[in-house]
């Protein structure tokens, strides 16, 4: 298993307790997550991957479809089994169409469910050792939050060692939750690719890198860069975001805007990089609370500390 592999193997999206029982014992020892709607497969498929994702069919609604072709168009998600628990192939045929959807039979019991979740496991190819592209998020291309806690690592080192200045910006796009529900996840997907390309374009000619760190979060750092330089990138950063234009009916300003919590860091000795990414959120949440679509600065240094 290698390090990104995180806490659940399986996601078990199920209304009934009894089939949740069955599903699980079936699992053998795989350590299992009960959800009970697609949307919230979706929803934890975006902090962790599973081993294989079992979803009984009387939690499926017409436009639920939908939904599980996304899953499976997601590259990160394309080879992690799906199996669903009903035989009534035929209004389904959309869905075999996909790879790795399989149809436990009906009635489900725990033998042949065993035997299906042991085969389709097996033919998923299951990750193996962590490779160049694991690093990278699929969706941006940009690097991951992996790279991103090794490269503020260093940052802190040198900026110990050299007293160099630089700046954290988190960049968080605003009510997307909201944007999802409307729009559907693949426009949501475009949003944060086009907003991941203009904090790229704002950041043209400085020194520096961007990362997605989480679902709608992104970060830029900037090295060899104080305060008004960040401030400047923010700013940019926010025009251009702005100037997209993404209709969003249910943002105050009628179109997809960002927050961004800004943090510079200058002769600042020991500090984590858990603490600095904590007190970018912190700017980040004032900048919400300031009412979105601006920035929120703290310069921090041994005479500045973070509460
Ligand atoms: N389309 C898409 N949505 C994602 C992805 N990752 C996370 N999300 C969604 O991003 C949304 C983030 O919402 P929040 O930041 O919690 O809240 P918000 O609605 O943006 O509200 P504010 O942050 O207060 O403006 C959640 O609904 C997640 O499901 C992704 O890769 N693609």
């Amino acid at each position: 298993m290698n390090h990104i592999k995180q806490r659940y193997h399986a996601l078990v999206a199920v209304k009934c307790l009894e089939t949740y029982d069955l599903i699980c014992s079936a699992l053998d020892s795989m350590n299992a997550m009960r959800v009970d709607s697609i949307s919230a497969i979706v929803e934890h498929t975006f902090v962790f991957t599973p081993d294989i994702i079992l979803v009984d069919n009387s939690i499926l609604a017409d436009n639920d479809y939908n939904t599980l072709s996304y899953i499976k168009g997601t590259q990160k998600l394309s080879r992690i089994p799906i199996i669903i628990t009903s035989s009534e192939i035929s209004s389904r045929r959309k869905l075999l169409k996909l790879p790795l959807v399989g149809f436990a039979p009906n009635p489900l019991c725990f033998k042949s469910l065993n035997k299906m979740v042991g085969r389709y496991l097996s033919s998923s190819n299951t990750r193996a050792l962590p490779t160049q592209s694991d690093y990278i998020d699929t969706l941006t291309s940009l690097n991951n939050k992996d790279v991103l806690k090794i490269e503020l690592g260093k940052l802190i080192k040198q900026s110990e060692t050299f007293d160099d200045p630089f700046s954290l910006l988190l960049i968080d796009i605003d009510d997307f939750m909201a944007f999802n529900y409307t729009y559907g996840y693949h426009e949501g997907d475009q949003v944060i690719r086009k907003v991941a390309r203009c904090t790229q374009l704002s950041m043209i000619g400085m020194a520096g890198d961007i990362y997605r760190y989480s679902g709608a979060q992104l970060v830029a750092l900037l090295t060899e860069s104080g305060i008004e330089e960040a401030e400047l990138c923010g700013d940019e950063i926010l025009n251009k975001v702005e100037r997209l234009d993404i209709r969003n009916t249910n943002s105050s300003y009628r179109k997809i805007t960002i927050s961004v919590g800004i943090v510079t860091l200058s002769c600042y000795k020991t500090i984590s990089e858990y603490t600095l990414l904590e007190c970018a959120n912190k700017c980040l949440e004032e900048a919400k609370y300031l009412g979105k679509n601006c920035f929120y600065s703290r310069f921090l240094s041994p005479f500045n500390k973070p509460d």
